[in-house]
């Protein structure tokens, strides 16, 4: 266990390892780089480890000391029982391209994996520089294990929901509850403000949606073949949301199945004596699987054993507090949180220009922050240095991956 801070910004002595990509720009003209194109081990960050100062608690893995002996990823890598990732954080700070390397370094190491986009506004599909869209799993060509990938579109997992509950509360049952002289009983259903909701869904509920049609996914035995899930979350706002959805949707939801039974046992008879036939009989069982889904994902962030939020964050002020909060509000919903990644941070220099001084300075001023926070002290810190090129592709984020999850 070493200090943060120190060890990542003081300069170091020029290494082979750190080449600029930027000589012919003035601004960055005297500025070492993690080059992904010119490096060719992934040791980078134990090139700090040398110039560390013990200074604080803080747990940072990757320049972890000769008495160490299990590494952070080798907890998260053993055992073959499936296991849930889910990194999320301030948007753009690399949940993505931390999540897509997550995923390709858990195939190298033998787990048929699965990396899903929750995100509304995916990029999974750019950065593994493959086409994912489409709704279904598309397999990864590279690891060494089965990759998997999948982006859920929301607007079409919206849809899917709503069909399913307008089966209860639509325009069908509605007509004919009018032609019954019961339309009043169906009105109550508009007071469930469902089909507002879906109309103009709030942050989270994409996501809620979508991690739902992923449990879906598993529940067929073709895809149980999968160890480790990976799913990059949306921005933190929506998974603020979408923590307190799954209880929100499964009342409502349940709600609609009670009066679906009022509905039912008060035009039963009536339909008896008309011989009108139930045109829908597995509308109730449609909304109470989506019901127990919904049920499902509640219970998946709260699983201490199987699941872990692991937030991602950069250097600045603005996303340290934020993901102060956002550890707060996890932590207040009892999800299961234990590592944070610091991405982006700026290599071990020789020699530094004005603009790199003080962007280094502003990140030592981040890193101080993030070890005397109380929420975030004491998570164990994950580092990935700010690499000179795009993370595109499965070597690209291979080599990321190797970096940051050791
Ligand atoms: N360590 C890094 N070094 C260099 N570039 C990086 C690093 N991490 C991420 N990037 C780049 O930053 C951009 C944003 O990254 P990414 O898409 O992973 O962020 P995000 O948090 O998922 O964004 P959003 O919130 O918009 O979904 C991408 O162009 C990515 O290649």
């Amino acid at each position: 266990m070493t200090t943060l801070s120190s060890s990542l910004l003081s300069s170091s002595s020029s290494s082979p390892l750190c080449k600029s990509r930027f000589s012919s720009t003035p601004l960055l003209s005297r500025t070492n780089f993690i080059s992904f194109s010119t490096v060719t081990s992934p040791a980078i960050l134990s090139l700090s480890v040398k110039h560390q100062r013990h200074r604080n608690s803080l747990q940072v893995k990757s320049v972890a000391s000769p008495t160490e002996t299990a590494s952070e990823f080798d907890e998260m890598v053993s055992g073959t029982k499936r296991k849930y990732y889910m990194l999320g954080g301030k948007g753009g700070v690399g949940k993505t391209s931390c999540a897509a390397s997550l995923a390709v370094r858990f195939a190298n190491n033998g787990h048929p994996t699965l990396v899903v986009s929750t995100d509304p506004a995916h990029s999974l599909s750019d950065s593994f520089a493959q086409d994912l869209t489409g709704g279904m799993l598309v397999p990864v060509e590279g690891p060494e294990s089965p990759l998997f990938a999948l982006e859920i579109n929301p607007e079409k997992a919206r849809e899917e929901f709503r069909s399913a509950s307008q089966m209860n509360g639509g325009t069908g049952v509605k007509d004919f509850m009018d032609g019954m002289g019961l339309g009043m009983l169906v009105e109550q259903l508009g007071e469930l403000k469902l089909g507002e909701l879906l109309d103009t869904p709030p942050p989270g509920l994409d996501e809620a949606i979508a991690i739902s049609k992923v449990i879906q996914f598993l529940e067929s035995p073709e895809y149980n073949m999968f160890t480790r899930i990976v799913f990059d979350t949306a921005p933190t706002g929506h998974t603020l949301r979408l923590l307190s959805l799954p209880d929100f949707l499964d009342a409502s939801i349940g709600k609609i199945l009670k009066l679906r039974q009022k509905i039912t046992s008060a035009t039963s008879a009536i339909k008896s004596v008309f011989g009108k036939e139930d045109n829908k009989p597995d509308a109730a069982d449609k909304l109470e699987k989506l019901r127990e889904r919904m049920v499902k994902v509640r219970e998946l962030f709260r699983d201490t054993e199987s699941t872990e939020f692991v937030i991602v964050t950069i250097p600045t002020v603005m996303a340290v507090s934020e993901s102060s909060r956002l550890s707060a509000s996890l932590k207040k919903e009892s999800v299961p949180v234990k590592r944070l990644v610091v991405n982006q941070i700026l290599p071990p220099s020789s020699s530094d220009c004005k603009f790199c001084s003080i962007k280094r300075k502003d990140q030592m001023r981040a890193l101080d922050m993030i070890r005397e926070d109380s929420e975030l002290s004491g998570l164990t810190l994950m580092q990935a240095p700010l690499v000179d090129m795009e993370i595109r592709g499965v070597p690209a984020l291979r080599f990321l991956g190797d970096i940051i999850w050791k």
